[in-house]
């Protein structure tokens, strides 16, 4: 018996390569937009009540988070559903921007790299597919979970009663005990559509200069945001490749042991988003770019979704490879970093390529 044949709509699904959370049955919900504040009022609400938090951070600072303290929780081993036959009713996509405005935004974004006052931004397109009948969430998720054995899949119940799926391959932070763990990525290629071409795509990427950029920033900004905790902060000098099914990333495993191990899983999430692998370097200067050249509002699509118990032991995921999802729609996101080496069709490429991590997990093969 697999947890996810006992999902429920509303109910918080959380699948890594070690093992499965199922969560419901809300006792209380947390949706301070701090996130230092969210993370005391949580680990106020756990010691009084001991068990675990599970839930999502929007993109934003200035979005209400939604973390709740389920009544029930059950853990599995790592999930193992088969495939699932085709299970999607007829649908209609569209764009949103069309292709030629998010390659017309990324061309907007170069001028203001090139002055020095932005490196890096992350910019996003989405994709709506609209459905002709209710789609099977738990088909959808057993299917991404067999699809994506080495990543997260997860299912997140959000304030306005959709959810957020996800196939992430990108863990924010993991803690356990006083040590924990980040694996961000930043730098991408697809994979290759056989063996050799897609061993030049991996090579490709580990000699490209621009995506040692656009990694490089995120490794600096997490060590920024991390050294203030730790006692020991171990840090690679390179990255390494990482691969999904469907992209090879650029990675760096970063880990550390904390000065006061009272800081729980969920203060490290707050403290590390948004990190410039969705956001950009710096902060404050690639929210702005965000927010003036994207058309739609993020909501938690490139936030972070995870659990934190009341040990302060917890595990977040990047918010990326998402959908939100109703009865009937789903809007896929992907982004790209975009640095003064850029180029608008190939960062629309880059996305076309993130988007089809969803898109096979519904048994589509579309080509974008
Ligand atoms: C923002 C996304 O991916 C991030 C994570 C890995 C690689 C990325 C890149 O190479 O641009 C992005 O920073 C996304 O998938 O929507």
């Amino acid at each position: 018996m697999e947890l996810i044949d006992e999902y429920q709509p509303g109910s918080f699904f959380f699948a890594t390569p070690d093992h499965t959370l199922l969560a419901g049955d809300p006792r209380q919900v947390f949706s301070e937009k701090d996130t230092f504040a969210l993370a005391d009022q949580v680990s106020a609400a756990l010691t009084e009540h001991g068990g675990l938090a599970v839930g999502a951070l929007p993109y934003d600072n200035t979005g209400e988070a939604h973390v709740l303290l389920p009544r029930t929780a059950l853990w599995g081993g790592p999930a193992k559903p088969g495939p699932q036959p085709p299970f999607l009713p007829g649908y209609r996509v569209s764009n949103d921007p069309a292709p030629a405005e998010y390659e017309r935004q990324v061309a907007q974004a170069l001028p203001v790299l090139r002055r020095g006052d932005l490196q890096k931004v992350v910019l996003a397109r989405t994709l709506l597919l609209e459905l002709d009948a209710p789609l099977d969430m738990r088909r959808m998720l057993a299917n991404l979970t067999a699809m994506n054995t080495h990543g997260y899949t997860f299912a997140a119940p959000l304030p306005l009663g959709t959810t957020l799926v996800s196939a992430s391959p990108e863990m924010l932070v993991r803690r356990t005990g006083s040590t924990f763990m980040s694996r961000p990525l930043a730098g991408s290629q697809p994979r290759g559509t056989d063996p050799a071409q897609d061993r030049a795509n991996a090579q490709a990427l580990l000699a490209s200069k621009k995506d040692h950029d656009e990694h490089r920033y995120v490794v600096e900004a997490e060590v920024a945001a991390l050294r203030p905790f730790c006692r020991r902060l171990s840090v690679p000098g390179a990255p390494t490749l990482v691969s999904t099914p469907s992209m090879w990333h650029l990675c760096t495993p970063i880990t550390g042991e904390l000065i006061d191990p009272s800081v729980t899983a969920l203060t490290l999430a707050a403290a590390l988003h948004p990190t410039p692998a969705v956001c950009g370097s710096p902060t404050p200067a690639a929210r702005e770019a965000i927010a003036q050249i994207e058309s739609f509002d993020r909501g938690f699509y490139t936030g972070a979704v995870g659990w934190v118990d009341a040990d302060g032991d917890g595990e977040w995921a990047v918010a990326i490879r998402s959908a939100e999802v109703t009865e009937q729609s789903l809007r896929l996101y992907a982004g790209a970093g975009i640095v003064q080496a850029s180029s608008p069709p190939l960062e629309l490429a880059e996305t076309s390529a993130k988007f089809q991590t969803l898109l096979r997990g519904m048994g589509l093969d579309l080509t974008l």
